[in-house]
């Protein structure tokens, strides 16, 4: 059985889980708190991070665009990006966005993680900015259409879905649904989908010291 090593909060294996839900693929979830010593994904990924697909023969998938390319390349039905180059790399760019914001709230995360003390405050100011522009590009991107990139649901739709829901796990004080209108209604639009009402982040308790 093809396994999927996640965490509750992860918005990174939340596009593949949304993924694999989308292709009928199924998998057996494994959620885990990769900073706990406790965590079995070093053994799969040298990186140390989840998400990681674990396929039947032991190989393991790691990164989550990477991992989508290749869910992409075993499963191609129902397609998850366009067929036009062009708009493929308009959804790529997307991730693009989608991932960077969530990256730059990772590292906010973590940086109120430290000692009061020891907070740079323009780190957190860098990590902030990078939100809100991405938030902005996304709202831009967007617009008003139904779907993120071309005529059907597909990638950049996950992505852009991910991360707005993930805002309320990592940033919920952020006002983007006062910012953009638009981005509200595309989320609820894409959380109404099975896909993302099977897979909905949640925190988790970290029992170790990271930082
Ligand atoms: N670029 C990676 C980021 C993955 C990532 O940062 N995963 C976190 C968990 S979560 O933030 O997604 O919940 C992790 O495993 N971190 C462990 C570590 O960084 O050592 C991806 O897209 O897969």
């Amino acid at each position: 059985m093809l396994k999927l090593i996640s965490a509750t909060p992860s918005p990174y294996a939340r596009k593949v889980r949304i993924a694999l839900a989308e292709k009928d693929i199924p998998f057996e979830l494994i959620t885990e708190v990769p900073w706990d010593s406790t965590t079995q994904t070093p053994r799969h990924n040298p990186l140390e991070k989840l998400p990681v697909l674990i396929f039947e023969d032991g190989s393991s998938a790691y990164e989550s665009r990477y991992i989508l390319e290749v869910i992409e390349a075993k499963w191609p039905e129902p397609a998850l990006v366009p067929a036009d180059p062009w708009e493929r790399l308009a959804a790529r760019k997307v991730e693009v966005i989608a991932d960077g914001i969530c990256d730059a709230c990772v590292l906010l995360f973590w940086e109120r993680h430290r000692a009061p003390e020891q907070q740079s405050a323009e780190w957190i100011a860098r990590q902030r900015r990078k939100v809100d522009g991405g938030l902005r590009a996304l709202a831009e991107t967007a617009g008003r259409r139904e779907w993120v990139v071309g005529e059907r649901f597909g990638l950049a739709d996950i992505v852009t879905g991910t991360v707005l829901r993930y805002l309320d796990v990592r940033f919920p004080e952020h006002p983007w649904r006062s910012q953009y209108p638009n981005l509200v209604a595309l989320s609820a639009r894409l959380e109404a989908r099975p896909s993302f009402a099977g897979s909905v982040p949640v925190p988790q308790v970290i029992s170790d010291k990271v930082v």
